[in-house]
């Protein structure tokens, strides 16, 4: 049994369909895979500051977190949003515990390295990973929202992609970035392809000539992170896509997959 650890963009959570969530509950039901939902919520985000008139901003893909900011991130991130994948699971025939990274001191966190410019976001230093597998144990598929806390009980906004990398990490499980796009996308004589794989030094350049940008750096930047500690496969694919996260599982060419420079040469003749 492998551990895949399923991370759900904002991007896409509003409108991922039925057979998504169908997908997840068959992979829980099967023996091969344990799934584990970690999600995002950025333009839910976005949409409540904005109708309190707060204004947003993000650094790198990060964005600035006042304590005002935090308490409306923690608010949407860990109340409306963690409870709809949670409902969503239900209403497609499975069940799932929803866990804030508070909880259980799930997501422990320290500022993050750009605090001074962030506030209160943060990075994960440690993943209470007995939260989790005690959720597994009693039968539920885990939904974890990324708000981090540390010692001394202040929370932090944890970007959902850098929260998914250390879960994976903790578990040593494969992980899989579900988006609104069909994986890394590059221009090459005017169309956006997409690359179905792509190395360490690949992805640097990218984010520093910035054909990688916005949401794409973290995502980028926690991948590799995570393939540098230990997580077995990081693939970015498209949720819209019918059958995605199955065909994934399956080992089919699907999305883009980002790998360690010496497995990039072997990568080719495997798939
Ligand atoms: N090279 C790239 N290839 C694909 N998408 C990119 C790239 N660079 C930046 N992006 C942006 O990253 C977005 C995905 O990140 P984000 O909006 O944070 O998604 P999510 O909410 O799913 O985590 C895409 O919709 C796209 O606008
Ligand atoms: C620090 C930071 O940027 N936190 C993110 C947390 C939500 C998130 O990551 O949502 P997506 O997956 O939809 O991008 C934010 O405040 O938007």
């Amino acid at each position: 049994m492998k551990y895949l650890v399923i991370k759900c963009g904002g991007s896409v959570l509003e409108n991922l369909p039925k057979s998504f969530y169908e997908d997840v509950i068959s992979l829980h039901q099967s023996r091969e895979w344990i799934p584990i939902i970690v999600h995002g919520g950025g333009p839910l985000i976005n949409q409540l500051l904005k109708s309190l008139d707060v204004e947003t901003r993000f650094v790198d893909g990060l964005r600035v977190t006042s304590k005002e900011v935090l308490d409306v991130v923690e608010m949407v991130l860990s109340g409306m949003v963690n409870k709809q994948v949670v409902r969503k699971i239900i209403e497609a025939g499975g069940n799932a515990i929803g866990v804030s990274g508070v909880d259980g001191s799930l997501l422990q966190a320290a500022p993050a390295q750009n605090a001074k410019q962030l506030g209160f976001v943060g990075d994960v230093i440690g993943v209470n990973d007995e939260v989790i597998d005690g959720v597994i144990q009693q039968g539920y598929i885990p939904v974890i929202s990324p708000i981090g806390i540390d010692g001394n009980g202040q929370r932090y906004n944890i970007n959902g992609d850098v929260a998914a990398s250390a879960v994976a990490k903790a578990l040593g499980a494969n992980l899989c970035f579900i988006s609104d796009i069909p994986g890394i996308l590059v221009e090459k004589d005017g169309v956006k392809t997409k690359m179905d794989v792509v190395s360490k030094s690949i992805i640097e350049e990218m984010i520093d000539n910035q054909t990688i940008y916005g949401g794409m750096i973290p995502k980028a930047k926690a991948a590799i992170d995570g393939l540098v500690h230990n997580i077995r496969e990081v693939a970015i694919i498209n949720g819209f896509e019918k059958n995605s996260l199955i065909d994934y599982t399956q080992g089919k060419k699907i999305g883009t997959k980002i790998v360690l420079e010496e497995e990039i040469a072997g990568w080719a003749t495997i798939h």
